[in-house]
């Protein structure tokens, strides 16, 4: 409830305008409307995704033509207006992937040049086509029927829509695919982890952007009544574009609000209208440098409460038999005859390798033994050059590392990735996220399946926190966490996956005495719930604890291997490693 207020405060006050009597203020508030339900889409693109696409104006136009178009009977025979909006949504749709797709390929600044060149081509061709568009004299916006063709019947219109795409796009970040979306910007990596596929995400975000962009466009150009190329400008892009922005990533209201105020601020502010692009970009900078969180981080006043200094990370291994259960079968991972050169460098060497479930399996070595670049190798981040893995009766292919997840295995790394902006809670959850089932437009209506999920993946991730020891933490931004912290942090995300096997990059990394005597339990503990561990360390001490087995590498390839009394005592491994 205290989290809907903001937005029942701004649609009473948006449901009583009328009561102004003053249309010239039903016109700036459809026109605000029509550009929420456009930067609603965006946001998810841009605020969630962290993807710059700042040429939204030529999905405007698009919607705005083909709506326009299909109403004025030029090229055939007139149809009904939301008949044609509809159409026009669709054609957004298409064009929405269009746009998008170069963001698979390429990277923030190039794909952001890219939209600014797909909307001059937009424009150019509007006004190049003139049979269909009429060219640089233009042509008639769609009209609406009773009740909406009045000036306050279209804005109680807009408004609805408006506040559904409010609902919408709030439920798409609040699922598992606006997690999703999050992790892809702060961390690609981690999201790959996880089994986040980039691309199909992207598509449907792209899609759904399109579609509310164009059929924005067809509300636009009924309420201008008249549309010429000369109405879709830079500006228009940069305002759309601006208005998340000062919002702020990954935030629903903040953007709501970033829209509301610049669509005021020319008309406030009147005499400055001629300066309304140099008003946006001043204010851009003025939030980009004193609140770089923008608005959503003014309003967020949970993350300036301060954390308590003395808390400390308290494992419960018992909360592990539930979210773990039990595994019957006790399968293999093996690796046989993996080599990987970078250059001339042979990181790996021929490895023969078998890690096995209910195991902690140390790799020990010096650096620059291959330690990493086998973890990488198992959870398909590199792609060796010879040898092969199964992982039971099945081969695991090499590479493909979003498919790792699936296939049972998860994973830390030597550097936690954390979504820095969520809370310790939804990192976690994004460990879950291939467990979900319900489909993208479930979550966009956040139908029964959809929510059931969301508890089932909540209550899961609770349950990683409290075994790990941060459950007290769980509503904190992650951001806000200590580095041991994060590292117990990650080890919940890839617990909250069940994974059959478990690879840790060197977890006990800055870590104190007592924290590292905690994790060596807690990670006993996940081995005995039949997990496999592959646990890559420096601490010898945790090593030598811990672990059932012991493999030992220099330059690539296996030194020794055994169990850990036998290592300890091993003669060469002693000297190029351990020291005497
Ligand atoms: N992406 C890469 N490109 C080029 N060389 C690499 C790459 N990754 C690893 N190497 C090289 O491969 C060798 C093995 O590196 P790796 O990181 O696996 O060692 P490590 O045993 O994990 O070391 P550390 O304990 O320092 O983490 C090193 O010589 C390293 O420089």
């Amino acid at each position: 409830m205290a989290r809907l207020w903001p937005y029942l405060a701004i649609l009473a006050l948006a449901l009583l305008l009328p009561l102004t009597g003053n249309e010239y203020w039903a016109l700036i508030a459809t026109r605000m409307a029509i550009y929420w339900v456009l930067i609603s889409g965006l946001n998810l693109v841009v605020g969630f995704a962290g993807q710059l696409a700042i040429g939204y104006v030529a999905l405007l136009a698009i919607g705005a033509y083909t709506a326009s178009v299909l109403t004025a009977g030029t090229v055939m025979e007139p149809l009904p207006a939301f008949v044609a909006l509809g159409l026009a949504a669709l054609a957004g749709a298409a064009a929405g992937v269009v746009v998008g797709l170069p963001a698979l390929r390429l990277r923030t600044f190039y794909f952001a040049m890219t939209t600014l060149g797909f909307a001059t081509i937009v424009t150019q061709i509007t006004l190049a086509w003139q049979d269909v568009t009429g060219g640089g004299i233009g042509i008639p916006g769609p009209s609406m029927p009773a009740p909406m063709d009045t000036a306050w019947g279209f804005y109680y219109l807009c408004l609805g829509l408006g506040a559904v795409c409010t609902w919408a796009t709030a439920n798409i970040g609040a699922s598992r695919f606006g997690r999703a979306l999050v992790a892809i910007r702060d961390s690609e990596v981690a999201a790959e982890a996880s089994g986040i596929a980039k691309p199909r995400l992207l598509v449907m975000v792209f899609i759904l952007a399109g579609a509310l962009a164009a059929f924005a466009g067809g509300l636009f150009a009924t309420l201008q009544t008249y549309i010429t190329p000369d109405a879709f400008t830079f500006d228009l892009s940069l305002l759309f574009f601006i208005a998340i922005l000062i919002g702020g990533r990954g935030s629903i209201l903040g953007p709501l609000l970033g829209t509301i105020l610049l669509t005021l601020l020319p008309e406030v502010a009147a005499p400055l209208a001629a300066w309304s692009t140099f008003l946006y970009a001043a204010l851009l900078l003025v939030i980009v440098l004193a609140i770089p969180g923008g608005i959503a981080a003014l309003l967020d006043r949970n993350s300036r409460k301060p954390l308590p200094e003395d808390r400390a990370i308290q494992p419960r291994p018992e909360a592990l038999a539930p979210l773990l259960g039990e595994r019957a079968e006790r399968k293999l991972l093996s690796l046989r005859g993996i080599v990987l050169a970078f250059g001339g460098v042979r990181a790996i060497d021929g490895l023969d390798l078998d890690l096995r479930q209910g195991e902690v399996h140390g790799l020990i070595g010096p650096n620059g033994s291959g330690k990493t670049t086998t973890l990488n190798v198992i959870s398909g981040y590199y792609r060796p050059q010879a040898g092969s893995m199964t992982l039971g009766d099945a081969p695991l292919p090499p590479g493909h590392p979003v498919g790792r997840a699936a296939r049972g295995i998860a994973r830390t790394f030597q550097t936690p990735r954390l979504i820095g902006e969520a809370t310790v809670l939804e990192n976690v959850m994004i460990g879950a996220t291939i467990e979900g089932r319900a489909g993208f437009l479930e979550a966009l209506l956040s139908l029964p399946r959809q929510r059931a999920e969301e508890r089932a993946m909540a209550a899961q991730a609770r349950l990683a926190l409290e075994a790990v020891g941060l459950a007290g933490l769980a509503g904190v931004r992650a951001d806000r966490l200590q580095h041991s912290e994060l590292r117990f942090m990650e080890i919940a995300r890839a617990l909250v996956l069940r994974p059959e096997f478990l690879m840790l990059d060197e977890p006990a990394a800055g870590l104190s005495a007592e924290e590292i005597r905690r994790l060596g339990a807690l990670i006993r503990a996940v081995s005995r719930q039949g997990v496999g561990v592959l646990l890559v360390e420096h601490h010898a001490d945790l090593i030598f604890d811990i672990c059932d087995q012991v493999t030992v590498l220099n330059l690539g390839k296996v030194l020794a291997a055994g169990m850990p009394a036998e290592i300890r005592t091993h003669k060469e491994v002693v000297s190029a490693y351990l020291g005497a």
